[in-house]
């Protein structure tokens, strides 16, 4: 089968076309597709269907041609994720699936329709604006962090780290601790801290992810979506501009009255074909 690698900001992918929805993707085959040592190596699959030829992107078909069908590493289920979706039309862009027309292009997600515009290296999509429902806590090496949970289509809790604790220090090979309460289907945990201030911007955040389904990763799209939305009501604002530095780059995150604009590097690097029997065979 053909493949292409791609990542946004270092959040990587194995793409797969299947524009009729013919491949039989199950969770096996999407961990050991994304197995480092065994298989390509990624923080996540996308499947690409034609949202009309998929049971969760049908729905959408009127308003969106393609279906992102994401799978985390682990080969879990997410609702939406933010690189995977930048990286996604950068594909249907380079492959002649879409003509961009300078209209924001809509693509199905299971979290709804994102549009999605391109410039050069650039992708931004626009997605729903983060909303912040609830306070909870993290635990992580023997601290309870106090956090923000946030659903920008997918579960996050955003820590704010207190001045005793390094960002580059915390140990997350292993997941943080969380309320399943009220993340009954697990969650996305960020920690942040603020930034020096950087021309053109309201904000500047510096954050690193705990992913659910595939550990701790060098970006997340919707986890900097959060996180932006996080730091402009500790700053005392519903609306803004903010950086956010991951440890893969930086991406850009616009929050305006009703939407949210990701927006960042986003790149294909590898195409080749891979023997799915032989993977799962060696899996
Ligand atoms: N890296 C993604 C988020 C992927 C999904 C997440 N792990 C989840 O389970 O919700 C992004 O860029 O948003």
């Amino acid at each position: 089968m053909q493949f292409t690698k791609g990542h946004g900001t270092g959040n990587d992918f194995v793409l797969l076309p299947d524009p009729d929805g013919q491949l039989d993707l199950t969770p096996g085959l999407v961990a050991a597709l994304c197995d480092r040592r065994r298989g390509i190596g990624a923080d996540g699959v996308l499947r690409v269907v034609r949202a009309a030829k998929h049971p969760d992107g049908a729905g959408q078909a009127g308003e969106a041609e393609w279906f992102m069908d994401y799978w985390n590493a682990d080969g879990s289920f997410a609702e939406m994720c933010g690189n995977g979706s930048r990286v996604f039309v950068r594909y249907l862009v380079d492959n002649g699936l879409v003509t961009p027309t300078g209209e924001a292009l809509p693509v199905a997600t299971r979290a709804g329709v994102v549009r999605a515009l391109i410039e050069g290296d650039t992708v931004a999509v626009e997605m729903r604006r983060p909303r912040l429902y609830d306070d909870s806590t993290a635990t992580l090496g023997g601290r309870t962090l106090p956090g923000t949970a946030v659903d920008v289509g997918n579960p996050h809790l955003v820590c704010v780290l207190p001045a005793d604790l390094e960002l580059g220090a915390l140990d997350l090979t292993t997941a943080p601790g969380f309320d399943p309460a009220v993340f009954p289907a697990g969650v996305n945990v960020e920690f942040i801290v603020a930034g020096e201030p950087v021309d053109g911007v309201d904000e500047h955040t510096l954050m690193r992810v705990y992913e659910r389904g595939s550990a701790e990763t060098l970006s997340c799209g919707t986890g900097a979506c959060a996180v932006a939305a996080v730091a402009l009501r500790d700053a005392g604002r519903g609306t803004g501009v903010v950086a956010v530095d991951v440890p893969g780059g930086r991406v850009t995150v616009t929050v305006t009255e009703d939407s949210c604009w990701l927006s960042g590097p986003a790149l294909l690097v590898a195409t080749g074909e891979v023997d799915l029997g032989a993977l799962l065979a060696a899996a």
